[in-house]
This record gives structure tokens, C-alpha cells and sequence, in this order.
């Protein structure tokens, strides 16, 4: 009999502090190949310290991260993992191309001679189809909506080979239209076989999204199907409110949602989503 195969994401026992804040304290959770998993929790409840300790940036304090069975640093310089930053960790004044960007993902593929060859080109080109990016892909990156980034960077992990892709806040400062064309994407990657963890303050956006998710509070407070996670009770032990409902349902996230904001921040005139 041929043992299973490992989860592509395994979290175990994990506890990360920075001096005396204890940022993650135990979170255990596993997620299979081809799932999204979308990963909610208020404010400072340890989100991007898991996304960085997964990424082999942070060294937990005890506990472990595999990804397909390997440790991160492994997982990392394979280029299996791919990585799409909070928009707040990017410079995007830097004077790069959106192709230069996606062609970072080719980097760990570069001969000696750390000149992209066709091979590299090719990669690109295809991501860049693949995320529908391909006519911007001369376009310096700040120039771009805020979902048209997002697509970027997830092209730089496909670019990559990246088989787990984290995805860090993607839909914060992106209206609606871009949400539902960065779900299409996400969802017709895990059709791919692609693994995916997603964190969001969008709790519309979840059932759309993810197979299952995981309520974080420095530790994990509920894994589950969407639904299950979105239940008020849950809600509350994870954000400390009291859940209203209402008839387009409960009124959780109110003070994330700025709608407008979100419009005036995503698209130049004239652009698609
Ligand atoms: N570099 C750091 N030094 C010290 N404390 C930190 C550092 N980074 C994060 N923290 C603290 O660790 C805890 C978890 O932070 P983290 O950024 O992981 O949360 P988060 O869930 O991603 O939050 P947000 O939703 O606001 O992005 C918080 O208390 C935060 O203040």
C-alpha cells in the first residue's frame, strides 16, 4: 500500500513571538493540494506572521512549517511556494516593469550567465496570459489598479513554478469587479492543482473563495468549511463583536468595507478590472 501523500501546507504546534508579543501561540492546521483556504482573524491575530514563518522569513520560536513534506527553506529555494505581499510592503514607485516583476519569479531558474533565456521568456509570457496581464506588461508596476497588481504578483509565483501560493490581503484597495476576477483566477488555479492560502478582512468574499477556512486569534480557533467559520458565534470569539444580522446577512465587517475607497483606488480610466 503507497503511503498518502503529505498536505502541501502542514502547521504544526507553531508558536512565533517578537520579545515578549506572542504573535502566534500553537496554530496547527493543515491544508491538501488544491484546496483554498481562506485564513480570517482581526487585526494583529497573527495573519502575516504566519504567511512570513511560512515563507522561511521568520524562525518560529517551536513547532514546524512543510510544504509538501519539506521544510520552508527547501520549499523556497525549489521556488514551490509563491508569495503575493499586503500592498503596504511594497515600494510601488520602483521603476520596474510589470514583466520585470513576473521575470523575479525566473530568477531561481537563471543560468550562469543570470541572463532570462527563452525558456524564461516564455514563462512569463504565459503567466502573464494566464492573469490576463499581458497587454499592461510594459506598464511601471505603480501604474497598474490595485487588482491588476495583485494578478502581477501572482503571475511571479506562477512565473516561478509555485505550486502553494500565499496570498496576503489581496483584496484590500480593490473594488468588487477585481475581487471577482482575482476569485476566478484563484479558483481556476486550485482547479490546477495549486494550493492556496488567502488571508482577508473581506468576509463576503470567503464563500466564493474557499473551500474551507481558518479562524486565527494567535492560535486556531476554528478550521471548517466557510459557512461553518462564518457562523456569528465564531465571529465573536474571533473578533469580539456582537454579531447584527440583517437580510443581506450579518453586519460583521461594515467598518472594513469602504466601497468607495476601493473604487477611487482601483482603476485608471478606461481599464478593465
Ligand atoms: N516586527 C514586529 N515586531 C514586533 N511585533 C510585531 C512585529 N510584527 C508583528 N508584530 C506583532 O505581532 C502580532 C501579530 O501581527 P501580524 O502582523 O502577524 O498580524 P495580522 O493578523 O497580520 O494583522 P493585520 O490584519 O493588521 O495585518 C501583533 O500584535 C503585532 O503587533
Amino acid at each position: 500500500m503507497t503511503a498518502p501523500a503529505a498536505p502541501a501546507l502542514e502547521i504544526r504546534d507553531l508558536t512565533v513571538r517578537y520579545g515578549d508579543v506572542l504573535a502566534l501561540d500553537g496554530a496547527d492546521f493543515s491544508v491538501e493540494p488544491g484546496r483554498v483556504c481562506g485564513l480570517v482573524g482581526m487585526n494583529g491575530s497573527g495573519k502575516s506572521t504566519l504567511f512570513k514563518t511560512i515563507m522561511g522569513m521568520i524562525r518560529p520560536d517551536s513547532g514546524s512549517v512543510l510544504i509538501d513534506g519539506d521544510p520552508p527553506a527547501r520549499a523556497r529555494r525549489e521556488g514551490r511556494v509563491g508569495y503575493v505581499p499586503q500592498s503596504e510592503d511594497v515600494d510601488w514607485a520602483f521603476p520596474v516593469s510589470v514583466r520585470d516583476v513576473v521575470m523575479m519569479g525566473r530568477y531561481g531558474h537563471l543560468g550562469v550567465s543570470r541572463r532570462p533565456r527563452r525558456a524564461d521568456q516564455h514563462a512569463v509570457d504565459r503567466a502573464l496570459e494566464r492573469v490576463e496581464l499581458t497587454d499592461y506588461a510594459d506598464r511601471q508596476i505603480g501604474r497598474l489598479s490595485g487588482g491588476q497588481r495583485k494578478r502581477a504578483f501572482v503571475a511571479r509565483g506562477i512565473a516561478q513554478g509555485a505550486t502553494t501560493l500565499l496570498l496576503d490581503e489581496p483584496f484590500a484597495g480593490v473594488d468588487k469587479r477585481s475581487e471577482a476576477t482575482i476569485t476566478r483566477l484563484l479558483r481556476e488555479l486550485a482547479a490546477d492543482d495549486h494550493t492556496i492560502l488567502v488571508s482577508t478582512h473581506d468576509l463576503h468574499a470567503l464563500p466564493a473563495l474557499a473551500d474551507e477556512a481558518v479562524l486565527l486569534m494567535r492560535r486556531v480557533l476554528m478550521h471548517g468549511d466557510p459557512h461553518e467559520v462564518l457562523q456569528p458565534d465564531a465571529l465573536a470569539l474571533a473578533f469580539g463583536l456582537d454579531v447584527m444580522h440583517r437580510d443581506d446577512g450579518p453586519a460583521w465587517d461594515d467598518r472594513e468595507r469602504d466601497d468607495d475607497s476601493r473604487e477611487r483606488d482601483a482603476r485608471e480610466p478606461g481599464e478593465d478590472a
